[in-house]
């Protein structure tokens, strides 16, 4: 709590050129959305720097601590910031990496109302910019025993460029061949409750008397390789993952009897009797949810593996049906040290040079953000560039940037 600084008494959006609704400073930048004053910068130590975030609430005349979630962006050598209708803002970090220079605070999007509710407090998140889009995720579920995880390694270990497995977090105890960070995170159950508190989980369920969960990282990592990434989760999962803003594809997979599953249990024998009798026992609400609740997208029938595996492959349009896969490389951009940003029509346009200079609108590059995927924890997708002139008639696409 404190005054107001002194530039927040001049109106932040009246010396700004092309609409923009920004005010910067040489460290800080200001946003207004609705009744609040978004300040994004800090301290400068000259050679770097840091963005933190305060909030300024005009209708209550005070400043207000939100919690910010999300990982922070690193430093820069400046930053511009825009706003994305009312519920984000593009900051624009100068002297960044390629994949590093764009980024959105996210100020009232789904995820961040979401975590308000659970904090009870003013909740903002970052998220990175990246662009394009990433190919949907494969979530697969089924009851304990059915054949998941080797219909996913045989997938993983035909198509490695193609597919990564979300890693999840549980609090159950390593089965012998098992590793930290391979299989899972093996995890203590209050530092997974304090992370879910925390908003870094896109879902989480207590399953077979254990908490499992899937990180936002955990999805986010593989798509930022280019990879598709499969999701290896229950049907409690399946729920939250489908009311959340990840759009994926879902598939259950079917044992041919209770007695196949058993057997298949049994043999593989990494769990205890009483493990087994519980497993099984769920496996007969598994198998109701999973036949009848709609949420599945395709159910695979596990009876004969290389079978159910063709099928599988078949529904991902892994059978050269639909012509070679292909991995789609995540890319960056080059944005010059010096540039002015502003927004027209849902256009970014970073402009090199400064707003005061003559060649101050050369070289545009237009971010389209009519696209982007919205309120996605982590990062949002779908920025896209290409690069434009202005002439008499307005802009004009020199070159798509690919
Ligand atoms: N909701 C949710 N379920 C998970 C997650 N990871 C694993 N599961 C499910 O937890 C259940 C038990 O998994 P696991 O202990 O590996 O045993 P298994 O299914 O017998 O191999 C399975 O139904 C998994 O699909 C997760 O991150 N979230
Ligand atoms: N179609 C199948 N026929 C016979 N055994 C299978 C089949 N699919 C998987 N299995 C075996 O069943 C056991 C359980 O499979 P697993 O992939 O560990 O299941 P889940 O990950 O669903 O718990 C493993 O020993 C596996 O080799």
């Amino acid at each position: 709590m404190g005054e107001a600084p002194a530039f927040y008494a001049e109106d932040p959006q009246k010396e700004l050129p092309n609409g923009i609704a920004l005010k910067s400073r040489s460290c800080e930048a200001a946003v207004d959305i609705g009744d609040k004053t978004y300040v994004i910068g800090g301290a400068d130590d000259e050679s770097a720097l840091s963005l933190g975030v305060r909030t300024f609430d005009k209708s209550a005349g005070q400043w207000i601590n939100p919690t910010v979630l999300g990982t922070k962006p690193g430093t820069c050598k400046g930053h511009s910031a825009v706003p994305l209708g009312q519920d984000r803002i593009l900051v624009v970090k100068k002297g960044s990496n390629p994949d590093d220079c764009l980024w959105l605070l996210e100020v009232d999007t789904h995820y961040v109302r979401e975590q308000r509710k659970l904090h009870g407090t003013k909740v903002i998140a970052w998220s990175k910019g990246v662009r394009g889009n990433a190919e949907k995720p494969v979530v697969i579920s089924g009851p304990s025993g059915v054949g998941k995880g080797t219909l996913i390694n045989k997938l993983m270990e035909e198509f490695p460029s193609l597919f990564g497995f979300s890693v999840s977090h549980t609090t159950r105890a390593p089965r012998g061949m098992e590793k930290d960070g391979v299989h899972y995170h093996f995890t203590q159950k209050s530092v997974m409750e304090r992370d879910i508190k925390d908003g870094k989980f896109l879902e989480f369920a207590s399953v077979h008397g254990n908490l499992y969960g899937t990180s936002i990282e955990a999805v986010e990592v593989v798509a930022d390789k280019g990879k598709r990434c499969i999701l290896d989760i229950d049907v409690q999962g399946v729920r939250s993952v489908r009311a959340s803003s990840l759009k994926a594809i879902f598939i259950f997979i079917r044992p041919p009897s209770m007695e196949e599953l058993e057997k298949r249990l049994r043999a593989r024998g990494t769990e205890t009797e009483e493990q087994i009798l519980k497993r099984l026992r769920n496996a007969k609400a598994e198998l109701e949810q999973g036949l009848s609740s709609g949420h599945f997208d395709h159910i695979l029938y596990n009876d004969n593996l290389e079978e159910c595996y063709q099928r599988l492959k078949k529904l991902l349009g892994l059978d050269g049906s639909s012509g070679p896969a292909v991995q789609s490389l995540p890319r960056g951009i080059n944005l010059p040290l010096e540039h002015s940003v502003s927004i027209i029509d849902n256009k970014i346009i970073i402009s090199s040079g400064s707003p005061e200079s003559d060649e101050a609108f050369k070289n545009l590059i237009v971010l389209d953000v009519s696209s982007l995927k919205g309120g996605a924890p982590g990062r949002t997708r779908g920025l896209d560039f290409c690069e434009v002139d202005q002439s008499s008639e307005g802009l004009e696409v020199i070159n798509k940037l690919s």
